[in-house]
């Protein structure tokens, strides 16, 4: 399979200067822990872009930045009731299985006597690699510092490997003698059921299951209090309202689409939301409140869908490929649109001529078909998913007035492309009432709510974390 891990897309170095900021601005650090907290003003947010990625947005000067504290601190106490290390929370999706790391800063006195071979070898393992066999990545550009699991700081990793692979992935286990420190992992998706078996059999660890929906939940609400960049929105650089005229043109073209740039969104009072899920298939859940949610609706046409179509049409064989296909595609010579069949736009009711109006509609042409070029094929297969689900998304809104539409899974994974045209479909068909918002961790939030099962106390507390008043959390709005 072909993946971008080696490979530093702007996306990533975007991430990458903020971690090494966390490094090279020490002097800023040292400002900001001597600075009495104030309520946050527009500028305020600005500079904390600038400063520890991953610090709690609304905690005291003193929680920002607990890696300081660390320092001076003397061995973390032994807690008798935290489960032994390594500890780690488990997606098993259709697709993808997500697996976070929990590494800890400083070794507690228990485990400095106990700590084996084996956890230190799992740990440079998990730590000093960012691929794992032919198809397991971690990303790095997503690991978290100093972040606060049962009282210990440490570093959250990220990996993921297809789903196809839990049979190797269970092999590797063994073979690193992880199946003689660990009996529980703390796991959800479907396969937490599907394979809970083969885990027994092959590597006798349990799976202490959690619904995939409340741990997705429970890891959209913890990683964005730990990130103040975690949420964001596209827009036009000018913010200028898109087009709202039928005779305007739609953005579907890569020039229109190149002019949308990725701004920071305060997500600190969350509430309501729609949550659209896009990982192999499509949930959406309406979320009142870190406990109070439900599941709206859901489609079948998710990623899987068009990561299988684009394997089909295209010969292709990895996301990666299918996404640079669609990027330099024009599904406009395979679908139908509005103007091939009004000859312009459909005025009356408002659908401009460069809207599609039946996708894959030009392919029952034999000539069509003979000229269309794998990219093109591609592209609409992308425009037709991500379209579909951005019309579900928008009546799911529209009939929970709800004005946040929060998208995350791993199919907006290096696809900057359906952002952008979700972004715009929401704007354009809600005449700018929807606000389409995404999320830096794409898919793992499932299993970040695994491992905060570990923390169930303290994580309660920080969910229901009272948001700031004032303008202050709507600067960015
Ligand atoms: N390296 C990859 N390999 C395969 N699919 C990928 C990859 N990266 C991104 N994707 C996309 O992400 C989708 C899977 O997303 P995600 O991991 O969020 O869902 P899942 O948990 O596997 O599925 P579900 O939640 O429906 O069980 C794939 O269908 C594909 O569109
Ligand atoms: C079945 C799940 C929840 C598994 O994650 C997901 O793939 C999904 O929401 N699929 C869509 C099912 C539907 O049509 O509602």
């Amino acid at each position: 399979m072909t993946e971008q891990s080696g490979v530093i897309t702007i996306h990533q170095m975007r991430l990458h200067r903020c971690e090494g900021c966390l490094a090279a601005c020490g002097r800023e650090r040292r400002a900001a822990l001597s600075s009495t907290p104030r309520p946050l003003i527009r500028t305020k947010l600005l500079k904390r872009a600038r400063r520890n990625p991953y610090s709690p947005p609304h905690a005291t000067t003193k929680e920002h930045f607990p890696a300081k504290m660390a320092e001076s601190a003397p061995p973390t106490p032994p807690d008798n009731n935290a489960p032994p290390m390594p500890w780690f929370g488990m997606d098993i999706g259709g697709t993808l299985t997500k697996l976070v790391y929990f590494e800890p800063r400083e070794t507690n006195r228990r485990e400095l006597d106990k700590e084996t071979e084996v956890l230190k070898n799992i740990r440079r393992y998990l730590t000093r690699n960012s691929a794992y066999g032919k198809t397991g990545r971690r990303d790095v550009h997503l690991q978290m510092e100093n972040v606060t699991i049962r009282g210990r700081r440490g570093t959250l990793h990220f990996i993921r490997f297809p789903t196809s692979e839990v049979g190797a992935f269970l092999q590797l286990a063994r073979s690193k003698g992880m199946a003689d420190l660990v009996n529980t992992i703390y796991a959800t998706g479907g396969g937490a059921y599907k394979f809970e078996e083969d885990f027994i059999k092959e590597v006798n660890m349990r799976l202490s299951k959690m619904d995939e929906l409340d741990a997705l939940i429970a890891g959209v609400l913890y990683v964005d209090s730990m990130n103040p960049r975690e949420c964001y929105y596209w827009a036009p650089p000018d913010e200028q309202p898109v087009h709202q005229l039928p005779s305007d043109t739609p953005p579907y073209l890569e020039a229109a689409l190149s002019q949308y740039v990725r701004k920071p969104y305060d997500f600190s009072c969350p509430y309501p939301f729609l949550l659209v899920n896009i990982g192999s298939g499509v949930s959406l859940l309406v979320v009142n409140g870190p406990d109070n949610y439900y599941r709206v609706s859901g489609t079948s046409l998710g990623g899987g869908t068009f990561l299988g179509l684009c394997c089909l049409l295209t010969g292709c064989s990895s996301f990666e490929e299918a996404i640079s296909l669609a990027a330099s595609g024009d599904n406009t010579t395979v679908d139908k649109l509005v103007r091939d069949i009004y000859g312009g736009d459909y005025a009356r009711f408002g659908l401009p001529g460069d809207l599609v109006a039946s996708s894959f509609g030009q392919m029952c042409s034999a000539d069509r078909r003979a000229k269309v070029s794998r990219e093109d094929l591609a592209r609409a297969t992308l425009v037709t998913i991500t379209n579909n689900i951005g019309s579900i998304a928008r009546l799911c809104a529209c009939n929970e007035r709800v004005e946040r539409v929060v998208f995350c899974g791993n199919f907006l994974r290096v696809n900057p492309l359906s952002m952008k045209l979700l972004s715009y479909a929401m704007s354009y068909w809600s005449r700018g009432a929807l606000k389409a918002l995404f999320l830096e961790h794409e898919g793992y939030f499932g299993a970040v709510g695994c491992l905060l099962h570990l923390d169930a106390e303290n994580h309660k507390k920080l969910r229901n974390r009272t948001p700031p008043t004032g303008d202050a959390a709507h600067a960015d709005r």
